[in-house]
């Protein structure tokens, strides 16, 4: 089988690292200038080929993780490819009550104040009040809020109506709708002028249309929304995107979106003059989980096609596009921004949960599946964002992407390498200074480390820096919570350090520009201004170092040469107004040359969207991989908890066999009465 991704990645996290001194609790947060990548886990998708087999190949996958005793625990979520890739990283699972513990995968939202526990070292895939965008009347909600505020640049969503809250607004909507129908000569659409989703469902459930009051049940709530009737077609099918996400920090925004992603198509050519029938959903809807009931979808199977049946890749969706003499790289850019913006909406909520709720920074990332419609002028329009999006592998094209995906997303968050020694003997200290620093009685400077924890960093276990030996921290002089400007300092060093583990992703926030574009239509969210000082690290220090300190940080902010004479924020302006206006604006030739220069760059970057994933002549594993047994590391109580399950699903098993076994005879005896 090929290889996914070379594996001098694994190599090079086994290589042990030569640390430079660095600051107490800084240790989570690797500054080493060399060979960053040697303090955190490195993931790689191809440790995956190897796991089912005992060969010694999965050794060098397996090896570090086993030897630091790393863990991983998942709540509410049964992800296969989570476990999957942490068992192929050699991580024990741990049953879900263990708080000691190095990864946390959540399935579902978690209370913020949960997240109060979390130690430096661990990772949680969620941020606080993240539901304020993927549960939808709040997404929708947020995107209007902002909208109300910053004007048409977050005009990226469909008018839409919560009930029962806006039964009134909505009766007026459906009032409106029809007059305007009427007077234009036409007729009102099949299936529906709005379509109907309960805000809490997903996978298609419970969707319906509606054209007036009378369609819509009392019971909610429900998100109404207009029904785009002018999908971008594909061989005469409607399709949607599912574009991955990753956020790893909220305030200062660092974003990325993965190069790769999924189109999915209606399994049934579209028509909206159809007559009703009863297979309408395969017309209209696009979802995954309802087509694939379809007589006539076609699942792609095949291990090198990309742009078979009704489940393509992104890139390959894009190429047809292209082919069709479209600009499919500024679609890209345009799906970028809506995605920059949406998270901008809920960046106040975020960052003020974060302020009461994290103590350090880093512990959390969070991966979002963002559904887009693209209408026939090639706008896109969001319709919803998924907290923990589907990571099932039931085609090949699912398992290439998504471990790939999962592997760099892993790389993203940053693992930090301690062995489970250090770990143990540093919670104590911090749980106190955590509890003292909420209690606010004692100064967290007056932290004394256990003495037995001393002797335990003088062993230095692997993986663990020399840095953790510092002195200070044995004896406590320096706080372990960090305050809000050294939390601000280690996220600028986690996004360097990002640079060099992010795989497939593009970083789109914070970028070259994107400061000056973006900052009129972002909320003031008080005087700590990390977005404008994330930027000026990131960016305008890097522009100047490779200026050779010739670029002024007011210039590089633009990156524009003939933008200089333009002030910032009419520039802004001109920017968003591209970004919306499709029939405008249809390819980059056509956007004004002041805002060419800006998005060039971005421009460039987005042929990663367009490339093939698969290679010629290439096989790729179908399915996951059956995780051998001696590789499936688990604590004891969470193999008791496996075990246990294991037996009520055989009981349950056992009596659902008897019930049929029971009922057998009444079925036949009334087939037969039936019959007489
Ligand atoms: N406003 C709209 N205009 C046109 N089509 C829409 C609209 N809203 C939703 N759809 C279609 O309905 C499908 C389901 O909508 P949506 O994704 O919002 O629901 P869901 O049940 O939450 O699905 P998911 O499984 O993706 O969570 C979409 O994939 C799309 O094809």
């Amino acid at each position: 089988m090929a290889p996914i991704r070379p594996v001098e990645e694994a190599e090079r996290c086994s290589q042990s690292s030569s640390v430079e001194d660095q600051e107490v609790g800084d240790y989570l947060v690797a500054r080493t200038r060399k060979n960053r990548n040697c303090d955190y886990m490195l993931f790689s998708s191809d440790a995956l080929s190897h796991i089912a087999s005992d060969s010694k190949a999965s050794e060098k996958y397996t090896w570090l993780g086993e030897r630091l005793r790393l863990t991983f625990k998942m709540m509410r979520s049964d992800s296969r490819l989570i476990r999957t890739m942490c068992h192929s990283h050699g991580f024990t699972q741990c049953s879900n009550k263990n708080p000691a513990v190095n990864v946390i995968w959540m399935g579902a939202p978690v209370k913020s104040i949960k997240m109060r526990e979390l130690m430096p070292w661990q990772r949680l895939n969620q941020f606080p009040r993240s539901t304020e965008i993927t549960k939808k009347d709040r997404l929708y909600e947020n995107i209007e809020r902002s909208k109300s505020i910053f004007g048409d640049a977050y005009d990226f969503i469909p008018e839409f109506y919560v009930t029962p809250r806006e039964n009134k607004k909505m009766e007026q909507a459906f009032d409106r709708v029809a007059r305007e129908i009427a007077a234009a000569g036409g007729e009102l659409c099949f299936p529906g002028e709005f379509i109907v989703k309960p805000t809490n469902s997903r996978q298609g459930k419970g969707i319906f249309f509606a054209n007036s009051m009378a369609d819509i049940p009392a019971e909610g709530p429900l998100l109404v929304s207009r029904y785009l009737k002018d999908p971008y077609l594909v061989n005469n099918h409607k399709f949607d995107l599912r574009i991955y996400v990753a956020v790893t920090s909220f305030y200062p925004l660092v974003a990325y979106v993965y190069s790769e992603g999924l189109a999915r198509l209606a399994s049934k050519p579209y028509d909206i003059s159809a007559s009703s029938s009863e297979s309408d959903e395969y017309v209209h809807l696009t979802n995954y989980s309802i087509n694939k009931n379809s007589t006539s979808f076609v699942r792609n199977e095949s291990m090198s096609s990309e742009d078979l049946g009704h489940k393509w890749t992104l890139g390959a969706l894009l190429r047809y596009v292209e082919n069709e003499g479209k600009d499919a790289k500024l679609l890209m850019l345009r799906i970028e921004d809506l995605i920059v913006k949406s998270l901008l909406s809920i960046q106040n909520s975020v960052s003020t949960a974060s302020r009461t709720t994290l103590r350090f920074a880093s512990t959390n990332f969070e991966l979002f599946g963002f559904d887009v419609l693209v209408d026939q002028s090639l706008k896109p329009w969001l319709l919803e964002v998924n907290l923990s999006p589907s990571l099932a592998c039931d085609a090949p094209l699912d398992s290439l992407l998504k471990t790939r995906l999962i592997a760099d997303l892993l790389n993203l968050a940053c693992i930090p390498l301690l062995d489970k020694k250090i770990i143990d003997s540093v919670t104590p200290a911090l749980r106190k200074s955590m509890n003292s620093q909420e209690s606010e009685s004692s100064d967290p400077d007056e932290i004394e480390l256990d003495p037995k924890c001393a002797r335990t960093l003088k062993r230095r276990p692997v993986g663990l820096k020399r840095s953790v030996q510092n002195k200070r921290i044995v004896s406590g002089t320096t706080s372990l919570i960090p305050n809000n400007e050294k939390k601000f300092e280690q996220i600028v060093r986690k996004v360097e350090l990002e640079e060099g583990r992010r795989g497939d992703f593009i970083r789109v926030f914070p970028r070259n520009g994107t400061w000056g574009m973006y900052s009129p239509v972002m909320e003031d969210l008080g005087n700590d201004d990390f977005d404008e000082r994330l930027s000026e690290e990131v960016i305008v220090k890097k522009n100047m170092k490779n200026s050779s300190g010739h670029v002024s940080p007011s210039n590089s902010s633009t990156s524009a040469s003939s933008s200089s004479s333009v002030h910032i924020e009419d520039l802004s302006d001109l920017f968003h107004d591209v970004m919306m206006q499709c029939d405008k604006y249809p390819s980059l030739a056509d956007v004004p040359i002041e805002v060419r220069e800006i998005i060039s760059p971005w421009y460039e970057q987005a042929s990663g969207y367009t490339k093939k994933i698969t290679q010629e002549g290439e096989t790729y594993a179908s399915k996951l991989p059956v995780i051998r047994s001696t590789a499936r590391l688990r604590t004891k109580s969470c193999a008791e908890f496996y075990e246990g399950r294991k037996i009520q699903m055989a009981k349950k098993k056992e009596a659902e066999a008897a019930a049929l076994k029971e009922n057998e005879p009444a079925v036949s005896q009334s087939i037969s009465a039936k019959r007489v």
